[in-house]
Formats: C-alpha cells, sequence, structure tokens
C-alpha cells in the first residue's frame, strides 16, 4: 500500500521524499520495526520516538510520520503533522489494515475488577450462541482458541492503537463475528480505544486503584463513564446496580440501559446464592422468568461478573437457555480463584487480587469455605498505585489468620519499602495480628505452604497468571503456581521421609 493511501484523513503540514513508496508494515517502536515499515514518532510519557528515528532507519523502516522536523532524515520519507496522537495512528492503521474494526462487533467490559473473567464467560456465551468470537484482555488475546500474539511485550491489558488495529485485522480475517474485550481504564485516558464503535459495554465495578496514574478517586471515575457517555444510542449499558457509582453512568449515556444486581432493585437479579468450593449456584431473576445457574467459578464477586455477561447476552438477543450453557461450560479462568492440584488435607488457591477490594472478596470468600485458618501471602506491584498498599495490609490483618508480606513486582522500588507501606496499614488495624516478612515470593510460599494443617485454606494472592516477575534491572520467570505445586510435593516427599 501506498503511503498517500494512508495519509487521507491526516492533516498533513509538510512532507519530503517519495509519498508513492510502498508502505509494507507500520512500527511505532523502533525495536520492533521491519524493512519497508512506516515508523510513527510518538512523544510518549517516558520516551520521545522522534529520538528514535535514526535506529527506525537503520532496522529498515523507509518513512516516518513525525510532530518535530528533524535535523537530519536518515534517508527516510518524512511526513510532518500536528502531533502523533492515537487517533492519528487509528486513522493511519486503520486505512493500512482496511479498518477492520468496522467487520467487528465489539463489546467492551469496564470496571477495577472482574473484567478479564466477565471476558471470558461473555466469550462462552457467545460461543454457545453458535457465534465465532475474539478475546482481548489482560491473559491472552484470543481468536476462537487461538492466541494471537502482539509482539509489542508490554503485557497491556487494552493494547495500543497499533496492536489493536493489527489483532483486529488478523480476526476479521479468521472470520470472528464478536470481539469482547476488557477497556482498562488507562486505554480509555490514553484514547487507545478512540473511534471504536462498541455494540455494547458491561460495567463491573469501580473501587481503589491506580491512583498514581489517574491521581483522583473522581478522575478515575470520570474516566470508566467515558466509555458509557461516549456509547451511541444503537448500543446498549448493563451496568451493576449494587455499585453506586453506576447511577451517574446511567445519567449520562445515550446507550439502552440493562441492570443488574444482588441487593438493589434491578432488571436481572440473583436470589438463593449458594457458595461452594467448587462454584456457585444462584437463580437469575429477569423481567420475564427465572433460570437456576450451576457455575464452576465460585466466589460471591463471580455472582455479579456472570450476571453481567447474563445481561449483555439478553441485550443481544440470546436465550437464557443458551446463556444458561455458555457459563456453565466455563471450568475455570487461569489465575483466577485457581486451586493448586497436590494438596489433599488443605486447599491452596492463587488469585489475582491485586486491589483492596479484590482482596477483601477474596478473603471473604475464602473464609466461607474453611471453619479453620486462612493463611495469606501477597505483596503489591512496584511503580504503581501506592495508596493501596496500607489499606490492602489492613485487610489482610483483619480478614486472615497469619500473613506473609513479600514481593509483587517490585519493578524499579526497592521491595522493602514496599513492604514497609503494607506493613504499616497491616500493624495499625490490628497490632496483634501475626504475619512475617519475607521479600522473596518464593520463599514466602514455601513457607506458608510448610505451615499449613488440616482444613486451612492458603491463599497466594496478587499475580494469578503472571509468569514473571519484574525487578528493575530484570524480569525472571515467576509463576505462583508452579512454586506452589513444587512447594506441595516437597511437603508431601518429607512428610513419606518422616513416616
Ligand atoms: C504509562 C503508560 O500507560 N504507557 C503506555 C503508552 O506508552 P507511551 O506512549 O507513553 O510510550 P513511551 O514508553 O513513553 O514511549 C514513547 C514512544 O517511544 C517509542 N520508543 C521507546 C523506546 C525505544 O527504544 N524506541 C522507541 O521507539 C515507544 O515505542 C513509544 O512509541 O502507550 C503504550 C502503547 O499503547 C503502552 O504500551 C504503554 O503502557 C505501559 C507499558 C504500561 O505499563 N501501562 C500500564 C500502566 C497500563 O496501561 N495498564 C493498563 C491496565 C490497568 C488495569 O489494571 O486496569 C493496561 O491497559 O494495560
Ligand atoms: N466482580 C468482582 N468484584 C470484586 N472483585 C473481583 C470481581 N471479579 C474478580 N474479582 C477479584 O479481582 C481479581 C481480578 O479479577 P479479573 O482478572 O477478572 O479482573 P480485571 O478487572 O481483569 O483485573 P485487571 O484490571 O488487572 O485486568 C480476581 O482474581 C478476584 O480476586
Ligand atoms: N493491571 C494491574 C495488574 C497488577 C498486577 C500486580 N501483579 C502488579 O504487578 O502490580 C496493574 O497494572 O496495576
Ligand atoms: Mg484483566
Amino acid at each position: 500500500m501506498n503511503l498517500r493511501d494512508l495519509l487521507i484523513n491526516i492533516p498533513v503540514q509538510q512532507s519530503s521524499g517519495n509519498l508513492l513508496l510502498n508502505i509494507s508494515g507500520i512500527a511505532q517502536d523502533s525495536r520492533s520495526v521491519k524493512p519497508g515499515d512506516l515508523f510513527l514518532c510518538v512523544k510518549g510519557a517516558r520516551f520521545n520516538g522522534h529520538h528514535y528515528l535514526k535506529q527506525a532507519a537503520e532496522a529498515g523502516a523507509v518513512a516516518a510520520i513525525v510532530s518535530e522536523w528533524p535535523t537530519c532524515d536518515f534517508g527516510l520519507t518524512l511526513v510532518l503533522v500536528p502531533e502523533v496522537t492515537n487517533p492519528v495512528i487509528k486513522e493511519i492503521a486503520g486505512a493500512f489494515y482496511g479498518y477492520p474494526d468496522r467487520r467487528l462487533k465489539l463489546i467492551g467490559v469496564v470496571g477495577t475488577n472482574g473484567k478479564t473473567t466477565s471476558t471470558y464467560l461473555m466469550k462462552s456465551i457467545l460461543e454457545a450462541a453458535g457465534h465465532k468470537v475474539g478475546l482481548i484482555g489482560t491473559i491472552a488475546n484470543l481468536a476462537g482458541d487461538q492466541s494471537i500474539e502482539t509482539g509489542n511485550g508490554s503485557h497491556n491489558t487494552t493494547p495500543g492503537v497499533l496492536e489493536l488495529q493489527k489483532l483486529f485485522a488478523a480476526m476479521a480475517e479468521a472470520g470472528i463475528q464478536y470481539v469482547v474485550m476488557e477497556v482498562s481504564s488507562h486505554s480509555i485516558a490514553q484514547d487507545r480505544v478512540w473511534g471504536l464503535s462498541f455494540i455494547g459495554g458491561i460495567f463491573t465495578n469501580i473501587t481503589q486503584d491506580h491512583l498514581d496514574y489517574h491521581k483522583t478517586f473522581a478522575e478515575y471515575l470520570k474516566v470508566k463513564s467515558r466509555f458509557f457517555v461516549e456509547l451511541p444510542q444503537t448500543a446498549w449499558a448493563v451496568l451493576n446496580l449494587d455499585d453506586p457509582h453506576s447511577n451517574g453512568m446511567i445519567s449520562q449515556t445515550s446507550a439502552r440501559v440493562l441492570t443488574y444486581g444482588i441487593e438493589h432493585p434491578a432488571q436481572i437479579k440473583a436470589e438463593d446464592v449458594s457458595l461452594e468450593h467448587t462454584g456457585v449456584s444462584y437463580h437469575v431473576c429477569m423481567p420475564d422468568g427465572k433460570i437456576k445457574l450451576n457455575l464452576h467459578l465460585t466466589g460471591y464477586f463471580n455472582v455479579y461478573n456472570s450476571l453481567g455477561v447474563f445481561g449483555a447476552g439478553l441485550a443481544l438477543g440470546i436465550e437464557p437457555a443458551t446463556i444458561k450453557i455458555g457459563l456453565e461450560k466455563v471450568m475455570g479462568v487461569p489465575g483466577r480463584f485457581q486451586t493448586v492440584p497436590g494438596a489433599s488435607s488443605f486447599g491452596v488457591i492463587v488469585d489475582y487480587a491485586h486491589t483492596p477490594d479484590g482482596l477483601e472478596n477474596i478473603l471473604a470468600t475464602a473464609r466461607r469455605l474453611t471453619s479453620q485458618r486462612l493463611l495469606l501471602v501477597f505483596g503489591c506491584g512496584g511503580d504503581r498505585d501506592r495508596t493501596k498498599r496500607p489499606l490492602m495490609g489492613e485487610l489482610a490483618a483483619k480478614m486472615s489468620d497469619f500473613t506473609i508480606i513479600t514481593s509483587d513486582n517490585p519493578r524499579t522500588e526497592n521491595p522493602l519499602s514496599i513492604i514497609q507501606e503494607i506493613e504499616a496499614g497491616f500493624k495499625k488495624a490490628n497490632p496483634a495480628a501475626s504475619y512475617q516478612v519475607e521479600p522473596d515470593r518464593e520463599k514466602a510460599i514455601r513457607k506458608i505452604i510448610g505451615l499449613a494443617n488440616d482444613s486451612d485454606i492458603v491463599i497466594i494472592a496478587g499475580k494469578g497468571h503472571e509468569t514473571y516477575q519484574e525487578f528493575a534491572d530484570r524480569t525472571i520467570h515467576f509463576d505462583d503456581r508452579e512454586i506452589a505445586r513444587a512447594a506441595l510435593e516437597e511437603r508431601l516427599n518429607d512428610r513419606n521421609r518422616v513416616k
């Protein structure tokens, strides 16, 4: 495709070189440029892409879009625009990939907790209704059962505009009809989802997180609400009425609204909730009937996640019996209340709870599932919202019987400083609560598994499906589930030796 054809909707201020040259790909990171690419110079939060023009040219880029005219063109065709924003990138990438999002039905899931879980449930419902479904989110990007790599290595929940267009193109090519995607607050604030026509959206909840980025809760709420404000009249919005912030979204959206809840009088309600180790059952009460669900996912919060997607299924005209089949097919979501096999007399659960609300929910659920002790290992991520650390410490002190405070992706921070901030909340809430500090997460997991007695539940929180631990100078392979399994095996071998 020639460069000029990619610029049809772009306000070009100046250019040099051949605008008719062929473009074989688009990159916005010099490290991923391939020969024949168009390089987009983005001024980001940490770097200025204009400083990487030379590297891009050396990697084979043939042209670049800039917002600052460089002193040297490195042999590239240059195009000057006022700013290389995400909407500009969306236009260029859209033209390159043939506007793939227009060929897909997009459903967005917005909320602090429950997005990943909801997308897995929604995918299963749509598949039960006979559709080919894509999924975009924290754990993976999927076209049906096929995983699609974005190749940018950033592990974003909602990928950047360029990766999104690439993903949509691959999905459209694979015959996907619906795409269920997690829409993070960062992605709304940064216009990563700008210009996408969602057919509907689900709101799970909003509680404290990401104040490092959004600064205030009011701003965080405003950003999440923006998704619903921008939904067109033709779209639907399914909102959780038990979250008080849904009311503001309902009054601001022009989409068709459907509400769900347990406590408040919503259109779709859960009744007779029964929580077991193996799952949760309840009745969904709808305006025109009632249906019993037996989910393999457990936790009170999964009643909310499943109600939200149930509402979305109804909004799409799917029969309740089909929605039920889809929901009951889901055996689990990786790293979400995932039982580690190998412990016979006590339970070991790995969970992605990394917010105060997530931790509170997971501990409350586990408490209802044991008559014995609740043992917890957790930490908080570095270079992320610091204010959630003492709050999570506080919850651990109040809700678990014994806690080991450890590290969770310290990134550029000192692991012990993060732990101290958690510890401050812990001690303040319950000076008598017993705990230990062990910054080495592997040792912490081994230690807590060594301490478990019959019928206890061990919760390993914060990293869920993650297979890495990020430090200032390196990222290592790290999987809570692998370490817990190895620790359980060792414990068993040790006990057999003693016998
Ligand atoms: C702070 C933040 O959110 N940054 C996001 C943003 O990056 P940015 O545009 O600011 O980029 P930058 O790193 O300053 O670099 C500027 C430009 O220089 C380029 N560059 C840089 C270095 C180099 O050697 N060569 C080069 O060309 C970069 O590719 C980029 O184009 O846009 C990128 C593309 O969309 C994102 O990948 C990136 O996410 C970073 C990696 C990140 O960690 N984000 C987290 C906080 C995040 O977004 N999390 C949410 C989940 C939150 C939730 O739980 O709800 C998410 O959606 O993932
Ligand atoms: N509806 C919910 N309400 C509160 N907590 C929840 C809910 N659903 C899940 N959780 C808790 O939050 C954790 C993360 O769940 P999930 O991955 O589905 O959320 P997410 O919104 O995708 O998170 P992220 O923002 O990191 O992508 C779970 O492991 C569980 O502890
Ligand atoms: N989406 C969340 C994930 C946090 C997971 C936790 N393990 C951490 O690294 O802090 C975030 O980016 O804040
Ligand atoms: Mg997620």
